[in-house]
């Protein structure tokens, strides 16, 4: 694969959480705040979904989607996906970093150690992990539903242990405001974006 020179970022925020406890509604509320000048969100399951569908015929805009359609295909990509990232762990966060300009990259679907890692690696110093929690009767209310082999399996639970947050937001309805929980995350993209140095 040629490899393409990508712009150094200032800031990396690498998100994870549960299946409907927020991760697009939160990153996406981040990319309004700080704008698209300074800021992208890159998905590492777009790259994933892209070549699944192209391989099967099917529609990756659907599967981008939040609704039932990804659900259907969700423990075949699952297992496809893991097929190559057993070959290559960073094979998808490779593709999904190429082309971005912005000093700081929102990641909002981190799932396994191996994502962290070789962010950590590649950029040490400019990568934080952000930890976006609901509790089950809020996801259920969002449409979630306990799916064995899904919700008990890595994709779900590889970040459950052995991270150290920098930042964990609660997004239950009777959570403190995101704006006020995102406050000191959203100064430090701001400043980071502003800063010379990466
Ligand atoms: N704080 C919130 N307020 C209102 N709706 C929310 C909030 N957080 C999530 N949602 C909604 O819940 C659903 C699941 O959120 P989403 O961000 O897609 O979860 P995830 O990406 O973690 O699976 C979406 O319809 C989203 O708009
Ligand atoms: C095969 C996947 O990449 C599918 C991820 O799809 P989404 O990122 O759409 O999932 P949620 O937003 O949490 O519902 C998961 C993986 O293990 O790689």
């Amino acid at each position: 694969m040629a490899t393409m020179v990508v712009a150094r970022p200032k800031l990396i925020l690498l998100f994870s959480g549960k299946r409907k406890s927020g991760k697009d509604y939160v990153t996406d509320f981040i990319h309004q705040r700080l704008g698209n000048e300074i800021c992208c969100i890159l998905r590492l399951s777009a790259p994933l979904k892209e070549q699944y569908a192209r391989e099967r015929g099917l529609d990756f805009e659907e599967l981008l989607g939040s609704g039932q359609y990804k659900e259907q295909y969700r423990a075949d990509m699952i297992a496809w996906g893991e097929r190559r990232r057993e070959q290559d762990p960073g094979f998808f966060c490779r593709l999904a970093q190429m082309g971005v300009t912005q000093p700081v990259w929102i990641v909002s679907d981190a799932r396994r150690l191996s994502d962290l890692q070789w962010f950590r690696t590649e950029y040490p110093g400019q990568t934080r992990c952000i930890r976006v929690e609901a509790s089950e009767n809020t996801r259920r209310q969002r449409g979630w539903e306990f799916t064995p082999g899904i919700d008990d399996a890595e994709s779900e639970c590889g970040l459950d242990h052995g991270v150290n947050y920098d930042w964990i937001i609660h997004n239950d309805e009777d959570a403190v405001p995101l704006e006020e929980q995102l406050q000191v995350l959203l100064s430090l993209a701001e400043q980071k974006a502003g800063s010379e140095a990466s």
